[in-house]
């Protein structure tokens, strides 16, 4: 017994020895575990915390604004959203689109040119390199990388980088997209001038049609309001794309908005504008020496118009003004609604126009055929959803000075737009940046900010790098300067061609193209491109043309250009 139960108490000690050893062990085990589980909590709240603060990001493109219209450039507009965006930031005097919209659009979302991205002449679909009228995969979109990166991606308003479903905004990196696929429409109706008859919209994808009545801004303006909304209570931040179609032609906005500049432009468009290079002077925008430019050749004297004719005149740039001043109040919707849901101070907020002021006048319901049946433009008619207005070359002007020419052209009133960046990480109050810069720097700002990497390759194909810088350091306060002073910048759409080193230029408009049509301009005293420096300083150009080659041979312009398919 005792031997047993010696035996037994031994084994007794020895299991208890054992169990104690697997407890300890446990306990060991069960530290160890809690330790990591903790410190893995800790990483993850922290990442969560790092995510949580990355800033939402909204881009805001008008469509054909003028230079000098809005308040904080000196514009007799009435925009005290924009306005208020500009003191809390910056505004910039030398900032660079391309000069028409789908080439703007396409440089402005791949962060690269816009042959590289795949629209080298808006309106052309080929199979060439450069030309094929889409987004290619040769380039990966801001929405793209900033999704993958964890970022909500929204966008309202105009496309105009492809009509198939492939290349719809839902493909390239929208999680919710409401878009005309179009380069203009009706503000108010599904008709347009351009698709025989219908403009075209999806949204996430699918194709939807516009309810009568709307009136495009307002409802661009809701669309986002609701996306946000969507998502409000999650952790992600969020990227919004608001691709205004104001104040692009047809000239329609409800008459609240246009009646308060009722007889301001009645002393026509050559007043206007020298008011203007005034008011820009006056706002710190364009240096006190600036003067105006030769006017554009279309333009007839105001003092050549009937007493009709100037009514008329006059009450385009009146509904166009209030365009404006309708873009300024959803503008300020928006903003109201993210304080209302505590994002507007997490919220970096950029706004530029696409191009320069817009000439074209050939459509309207005067001479613009398949429109008559339509629209009527009689004065007591204009502004309304069936009239179909343009404020044309001669409004145009005035709302490019002190540039020369306007829209199409890469004379600097094509493509030397607004440009306000404001909100988080802007530490500059109430600045303005004198120095050149152009929307291909904004990819990059973006990238930097979210902590999104670029890229070699974007789903199994080779992608271009990007061409321009990020602002972050500059907006920051790190650094005075955004690019160095002999950065070169260049840009190519039907052959109105343009580069930059520094502050030289050259500029090329005339038809048929030929490489000795380029001017030379030193913009630091002449930024009205009027004096042409070729034969003077002979060297400049010279070297500027050989930047001029191996630009056009990198990005495989064709002047001109292949024609559509
Ligand atoms: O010629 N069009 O058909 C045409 C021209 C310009 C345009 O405006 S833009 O903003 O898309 O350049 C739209 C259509």
């Amino acid at each position: 017994m005792y031997q047993l139960g010696k035996l037994n108490s031994e084994k007794k000690g020895h299991y208890h020895i054992i169990l104690q050893s697997i407890f300890r062990h446990f306990s060991h085990v069960c530290i160890v575990l809690i330790f990591i589980s903790v410190s893995l909590s800790c990483a993850q709240s922290k990442e969560k915390n790092e995510i949580d603060q990355r800033p939402n990001i909204v881009l805001i493109v008008a469509d054909d604004l003028g230079f000098g219209d809005i308040g904080c450039y000196g514009g007799e507009i009435e925009t005290p959203n924009i306005d208020a965006l500009a003191s809390n930031g910056i505004r910039f005097s030398s900032f660079h689109t391309a000069p028409m919209c789908a080439p703007t659009r396409a440089m402005l979302l791949s962060g690269n040119d816009n042959h590289i991205a795949g629209m080298g002449g808006q309106g052309l679909v080929t199979e060439v390199f450069g030309y094929e009228g889409k987004l290619t995969d040769r380039i990966v979109t801001i929405p793209q990388l900033l999704r993958d990166a964890g970022y909500h991606t929204y966008m309202a308003g105009k496309w105009h980088l492809g009509i198939e479903p492939n290349d719809n905004p839902h493909r390239k990196g929208f999680e919710h997209s409401f878009v005309l696929l179009e380069g203009a429409g009706n503000h108010y109706t599904n008709q347009s001038a351009l698709n025989n008859g219908i403009s075209s919209y999806t949204e996430d994808g699918e194709p939807t049609r516009w309810k009568d009545g709307n009136y495009s801004t307002n409802y661009y303006t809701d669309k986002l309001i609701e996306y946000i909304g969507r998502y409000k209570a999650d952790d992600q931040p969020f990227f919004a794309f608001a691709a205004y179609t104001s104040p692009h032609w047809p000239l329609q906005v409800d008459e609240k908005y246009w009646k308060k500049y009722s007889g301001l432009y009645n002393d026509g468009y050559e007043k206007l504008r020298e008011r203007r290079l005034n008011s820009l002077k006056k706002a710190g925008i364009i240096p006190q020496n600036a003067i105006l430019p030769q006017l554009h050749e279309q333009i007839k004297p105001w003092d050549s118009l009937s007493e009709v004719e100037k009514m008329k005149e006059a009450r385009k740039m009146e509904l166009y003004a209030g365009m404006v001043d309708n873009l300024d109040d959803n503008i300020g919707r928006l903003i109201t609604y993210l304080k209302e849901i505590g994002e507007f101070e997490n919220t970096l907020f950029v706004f530029i126009s696409d191009n320069g002021a817009a000439h074209r006048d050939f459509i309207n319901a005067e001479n613009y055929s398949s429109l008559r049946e339509y629209y009527n433009d009689d004065y007591e008619n204009m502004g309304k959803e069936n009239s179909y207005i343009s404020y044309g070359p001669q409004w145009a002007e005035a709302g490019s000075a002190p540039f020369r020419y306007f829209k199409d052209y890469a004379t600097e009133g094509g493509i030397n737009t607004t440009m306000i960046i404001s909100g988080a990480k802007v530490t500059r109050k109430n600045n303005i940046h004198t120095g050149f810069l152009s929307l291909l720097d904004l990819a990059p700002t973006f990238y930097d900010i979210s902590g999104a990497t670029y890229p070699e390759k974007y789903q199994d194909k080779e992608i271009y790098p990007l061409r321009g810088r990020s602002l972050l350091p500059y907006i920051s306060g790190k650094t005075d300067v955004i690019h160095a002073p002999d950065y070169v910048f260049a840009l190519e759409h039907y052959g109105n061609a343009m580069l930059r080193k520094g502050n030289w230029k050259i500029t090329n408009f005339k038809r048929p193209f030929e490489l000795e049509n380029f001017a030379l301009y030193n913009l630091s005293n002449d930024i009205g491109e009027q004096i042409d420096l070729k034969n003077t300083q002979k060297e400049k150009y010279e070297e500027l043309l050989m930047e001029w080659a191996k630009f056009s041979e990198e990005v495989k312009i064709q002047i001109p250009a292949p024609s559509s398919k």
